[in-house]
């Protein structure tokens, strides 16, 4: 009895994934409309961004402990810190401006429109562009009581080991306590090799709060929620850092995160969206892939 519903599962696992790949062969085509006449090294351009900035990340990675992300994660489990549906996360995101980022002069709603904008155009699947959509409301933390933006918003990196120099500005790391303590000093820390990016804890913010809100709440399928956990994590999906952590299972959430991130960074230089012109056909995804009402 019990190989049959097995095989039943098996079956209708493998009937979901023909679904979300059906007629989208080129979801991880590395062409995409950004790939002509677009200067991207004018992109992330921390060695001469603004203090706002450099003062962001200092602040962040003398903060990011284990102890801290630890107490972070016991604080999540024990609260819902709102009920509402996902366009209404949206227009209260807006009032959020994001001091860690060089490149974005726009609100937060015009980021996620342009960001699932530029997918839709590029003809990807509708998963795609609704995770596009959502991808950065988990900085409604910031509302729910963070410490602050360093807690929020910004790279990630991996805690409970040597902080990577290919985070960036990695000088500032001296002044995390972290940085000294006999474990988490060194090149495996607390961790096993090869243990997988799901056994590690990266830095507390607005991936892994988003990650574990939707996780439970939305039909996204994995690379979709991979592409939420993972976006920040430039040490990782840009830089190669980490392949003494990582497994087998991580390198096929690079290749969904290394898709998605051109259109995360480069449609920061289109012009904004029209709100009211988009919003029915993204209301109508949104009804798709998440119920009416999240526990946030
Ligand atoms: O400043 C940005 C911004 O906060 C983004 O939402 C985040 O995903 C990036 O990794 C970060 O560099
Ligand atoms: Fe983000
Ligand atoms: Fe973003």
């Amino acid at each position: 009895m019990s190989t049959i519903s097995n095989n039943f599962d098996a079956i209708s696992d493998a009937v979901d994934r023909v679904n979300i790949l059906k007629g989208t062969a080129n979801v991880w085509d590395s062409q995409s409309e950004f790939d002509e006449g677009l200067d991207k090294t004018r992109f992330r351009q921390y060695a001469n961004a603004c203090d706002r900035v450099k003062g962001f990340y200092q602040e962040q990675h003398e903060k990011q402990t284990v102890h801290f992300n630890l107490e972070a994660r016991a604080n999540l489990k024990n609260n819902v810190r709102a009920r509402m549906g996902v366009w209404e996360a949206l227009e209260l995101l807006n009032t959020l401006i994001d001091e860690s980022d060089p490149d974005i002069d726009l609100s937060q709603i015009d980021h996620l429109l342009q960001t699932a904008e530029s997918i839709r155009r590029d003809g990807k699947p509708e998963w795609m562009q609704v995770t596009g959509l959502v991808h950065d409301l988990g900085k409604l933390l910031f509302l729910f009581g963070s410490e602050g933006q360093w807690d929020v918003v910004g790279d990630t990196f991996v805690v409970g080991c040597r902080f990577s120099d290919k985070i960036i500005y990695p000088e500032t790391f001296k002044a995390n306590p972290d940085s000294s303590h006999p474990v988490y000093s060194t090149h495996y820390g607390m961790y096993e090799p090869h243990c997988g990016l799901d056994n590690v804890m990266l830095s507390w913010g607005h991936d892994e709060y988003l990650y574990n809100v939707l996780k439970d709440q939305s039909s996204l399928p994995k690379e979709g929620l991979a592409m939420i956990r993972y976006h920040s994590f430039y040490p990782w999906h840009r830089e190669g850092a980490y392949s003494h952590l990582t497994n087998e299972e991580d390198e096929k959430c690079l290749a969904a995160v290394r898709a998605f991130n051109p259109y995360d960074l480069y449609s920061k230089s289109d012009t904004p969206v029209g709100v009211e012109a988009v919003k029915p056909y993204y209301q109508a995804l949104i009804a798709k892939y998440f119920p009416p009402v999240i526990n946030w």
